[in-house]
């Protein structure tokens, strides 16, 4: 089946086009990218006044399945990542089980392809249970497909532990994903340390909680050779040390949640736990940073950390809420709007955090438009206004911070292999 998508502006950060083409796809791969293109096709778009770019590849979601279908499952998960245009995800091991081993690996892949409309790769979590006592079958795992080691809900504290199963992951070529939070230093905090923090009356989670533990994965990073990746930076001290960490040569990338760059701790109603996640919203001067470092390329990817829960378990408030909101169904209308339409990014630059740089950590061979790579894109209404509403959402989570912003940009179509699993009304 052919595909034939018009007169879209193609935004591709692989090959630089950056203009009014027509994309042909066949048999789920991108056959010709040329202006006018006259071809017999199964269906044909109209892409007039819609960006063409590359499907969405979001490193950081929690899908919450197996063992917490209530939340999410890998069908909802994959429902909702193609209606936000992501069209590969990375799902983190925190389920229940634990994703830990090479058979869970195997069977979440299978059930994965059966049950998901978008590519799904799973990474593995680096302590079996995450219990932080005893390394996971890293070798085992990459060998069914894993896509790197996390220990994401929290960090490994033992170091000694950590730089061993660094060690392997190095030998293994398998890329680290950091969840930084020095547990001893939380202590208790719910929402960033600041005078908000102060006037709600609730315990606050320092910078430093992030800070320390950033410094030293990146000095493990160093030690063992492994490749490590940052999630959710959300901290100025954070981007100073990746910025030191690639100018000295270290092999270190990082990502920005959506939520970390639109809002700071001041934009939290009285206390309302839909913003609440980890690591908390910080203040004007630490995301004025996280854009700086976007804008720079010192944060290479804008990943969601899609994160869902119970509306009843987010109506405990601050104090008893879990952490952690949605992402996947806004992150392209939210950096539409507070990114691009604001000069912050190019359009060629969202693509490239968005789809081409997650590819390359990711070491897959997509985020292209490239003749003869897979046929993951996304048509985004660059100009489309709308108000963003939990009660649109597919995904089971409707816990998001940005229940009733207005955005401009709007996802209008997303084709997985060729095939469209996604079309706005
Ligand atoms: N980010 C969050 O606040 N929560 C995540 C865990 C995590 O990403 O650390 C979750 O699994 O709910
Ligand atoms: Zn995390
Ligand atoms: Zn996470």
């Amino acid at each position: 089946m052919k595909l034939l998508i018009k007169n879209g502006h193609v935004i591709d950060p692989d090959t630089g086009k950056d203009g009014i083409f027509d994309v042909l796809t066949e048999d789920g791969k991108i056959l010709r990218v040329a202006q006018d293109i006259e071809e017999e096709a199964g269906r044909v778009v109209n892409a007039e006044g819609f960006y063409v770019m590359p499907g969405i590849i979001d490193l950081h979601v929690h899908l919450r399945d197996p063992g917490l279908e209530y939340k999410e499952t890998l069908h909802t998960g994959g429902l909702a990542a193609a209606r936000g245009g992501v069209t590969t995800m990375c799902a983190m091991p925190n389920t229940i089980p634990v994703t830990d081993s090479p058979e869970m690996i195997r069977s979440q892949t299978l059930r994965a392809a059966a049950e998901c409309p978008v590519h799904v790769s799973f990474i593995g979590a680096v302590t079996k249970g995450q219990q932080g006592t005893e390394i996971t079958d890293i070798a085992g795992m990459k060998k069914e497909g894993m896509a790197f080691i996390s220990e994401d809900g929290k960090s490994v504290m033992d170091a000694g532990l950590y730089r061993d199963a660094m060690k392997t992951a190095a030998r293994e070529g398998v890329t680290v994903l950091a969840h930084c939070e020095d547990k001893n230093m939380v202590a208790g905090g719910v929402m960033n340390e600041c005078e908000k923090s102060r006037k709600m009356g609730l315990p606050g989670i320092t910078n430093g909680v992030e800070d320390v533990i950033v410094a030293r994965d990146i000095l493990i990073a160093k030690e063992t050779g492994a490749k490590l990746h940052l999630c959710h930076c959300s901290t100025k001290d954070s981007v100073e040390m990746i910025r030191l960490a690639k100018e000295a040569g270290l092999p270190v990338t990082a990502e920005v949640c959506p939520h970390h760059f639109a809002l700071t701790s001041s934009d939290i109603p009285e206390d309302d736990a839909n913003y609440k996640m980890n690591p908390p919203l910080r203040e004007k001067e630490d995301v004025d940073a996280l854009i700086d470092g976007l804008k720079r390329g010192i944060i290479d990817v804008i990943a969601t950390d899609h994160a869902p829960h119970g509306e009843e378990e987010k109506e405990k408030g601050f104090a008893g809420a879990p952490f952690g909101i949605v992402g996947l169904e806004t992150s392209v209308a939210v950096t539409m709007t507070e990114l691009v339409h604001k000069g912050i990014l190019t359009p060629m630059e969202m693509a490239e955090r968005m789809s081409h740089a997650p590819a390359r950590i990711l070491g897959v061979d997509k985020g292209s438009l490239a003749e003869g790579k897979c046929a993951d894109i996304v048509l985004i209404d660059p100009d489309r206004e709308y108000v963003i509403h939990k009660e649109d959402f597919v995904s089971k989570g409707k816990n998001t911070p940005f229940e009733g912003k207005k955005v401009k940009g709007q996802v209008v179509m997303t084709i997985v292999d060729g095939a469209v699993v996604y079309e706005a009304e």
